[in-house]
Formats: structure tokens, C-alpha cells, sequence
């Protein structure tokens, strides 16, 4: 069987790169460098796009990276990718507790990847999203905002449902999905293209 192609998977968070292993490890030959890139103020897409470059530049060669958000239907789609930081100093009872005086719970949960050739190439990005609600904390604490996320037509949270499960429909899968199927693309071009020669 030939070799796995190999892809560099930039991030300072250990619970995105072992999903990110589960959904791709058997297509690719998944390597990571673990750095907390700065990351500017701005839409989910732009923070991607910057943190692709920078990461790029980092590493000199082909990366991708990902920015997560979690945006509030109520709050007109904040914290959206701030939510790392309201995680940090509010919890997840106060991220509920934002929501107290509104009916509207809902949210979506989005993934956005970057992935460039290398350093000085425009980043491509591919987007997954999930509608939910916020709900009181259910399921172990052990990655970000899972407990609070209830996925429409699910009775668990993320953090709930069995890994599998939220593999098969999470904002990352659905992400990852078209990253691989672009990266599977090109490799096939390129072998056609190759046979040309
Ligand atoms: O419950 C969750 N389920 C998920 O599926 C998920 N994916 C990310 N997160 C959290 O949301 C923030 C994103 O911020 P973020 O995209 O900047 O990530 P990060 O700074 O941790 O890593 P990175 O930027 O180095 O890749 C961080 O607090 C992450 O822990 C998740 N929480
Ligand atoms: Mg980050």
C-alpha cells in the first residue's frame, strides 16, 4: 500500500489534535507541532487565515490549522471566537448563566480550517458547522465548552455522547471532511499528472 501522505496540524490543544487524529489518522499521517499562535481579533475566518500564515512561516512548509468558535443565537453570535477566553474566566456556568434572561438558547458551534502549501501561499479554508443549544453542564469537563453543547436532534451533549458519536457529526468532522476531500483531489492530480510526464 503506499505511503501515507503526511499533513502538519499547528495547535497548542491536545483535545483538538486527538480528534483531529481520530478523523483523519487513517487517511493521512497526521504530525503536529504544539504552539499557541497569536491570534488577532476578527471573524473565525480571518483568525484561521493569519494563524495559517503564521504557522506556515513557523514550520516552512505546508500546515493547516483550525479556529473554533461558539457563537450564542441570542447574542447575535458571541462570543463566537472569543470563546476561549470567556471559557477561561466565567466557566461554563457562566457562559449558562450569559443566557439566563433570554427564551433563545440556541448556538452554533463552527470549525474553521486553514490550510496552505507553505509560506507565502494563500490559505483555503473549510468550514463545519453544528446547531445546538446551551444547556446546564452534562458529561465530564474534559474538553472546552462539550458539556454545555446539546446538537439539535441529540439528547446528549458532545460531552455525553460517546467519542464516536460526536466524531460522526461534530462542527470539526463536517470540516474535515472537505479538507480531505480537496487534499485527496490534488494528490490524485498530481499522480495523473505525474503518469503524463
Ligand atoms: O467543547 C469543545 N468542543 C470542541 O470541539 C472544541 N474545539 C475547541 N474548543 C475550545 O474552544 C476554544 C477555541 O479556541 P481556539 O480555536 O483558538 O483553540 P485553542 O487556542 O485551544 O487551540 P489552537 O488555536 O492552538 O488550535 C478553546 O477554548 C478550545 O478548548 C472546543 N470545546
Ligand atoms: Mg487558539
Amino acid at each position: 500500500m503506499a505511503d501515507k501522505q503526511k499533513l502538519l496540524f499547528v495547535t497548542g490543544n491536545k483535545n483538538k489534535l486527538a480528534e483531529m487524529q481520530a478523523l483523519l489518522g487513517d487517511h493521512f499521517q497526521l504530525d503536529s507541532i504544539s504552539i499557541d499562535l497569536p491570534e488577532l481579533q476578527g471573524s473565525s475566518n480571518e483568525i484561521a487565515r493569519e494563524k495559517c500564515k503564521k504557522a506556515a512561516e513557523f514550520a516552512k512548509g505546508p500546515v493547516y490549522v483550525e479556529d473554533t468558535g461558539l457563537g450564542f443565537g441570542a447574542l447575535n453570535g458571541l462570543p463566537g471566537p472569543y470563546i476561549k477566553w470567556f471559557l477561561e474566566s466565567i466557566g461554563l456556568e457562566g457562559l449558562v448563566k450569559m443566557l439566563e434572561g433570554y427564551t433563545d438558547k440556541s448556538a452554533v458551534a463552527y470549525c474553521t480550517i486553514a490550510y496552505t502549501t507553505g509560506p507565502g501561499s494563500e490559505p483555503i479554508l473549510f468550514e463545519g458547522s453544528v446547531k445546538g443549544s446551551i444547556v446546564n453542564p452534562m458529561g465530564p469537563r474534559t474538553f472546552g465548552w462539550d458539556p454545555i453543547f446539546k446538537p439539535d436532534r441529540h439528547n446528549d451533549t458532545y460531552a455525553t455522547m460517546d467519542p464516536a458519536v460526536k466524531n460522526a457529526i461534530s462542527h470539526r468532522s463536517v470540516a474535515v471532511l472537505k479538507l480531505r476531500q480537496y487534499l485527496e483531489k490534488e494528490l490524485e492530480l498530481r499522480r495523473s499528472l505525474a503518469v503524463m510526464e
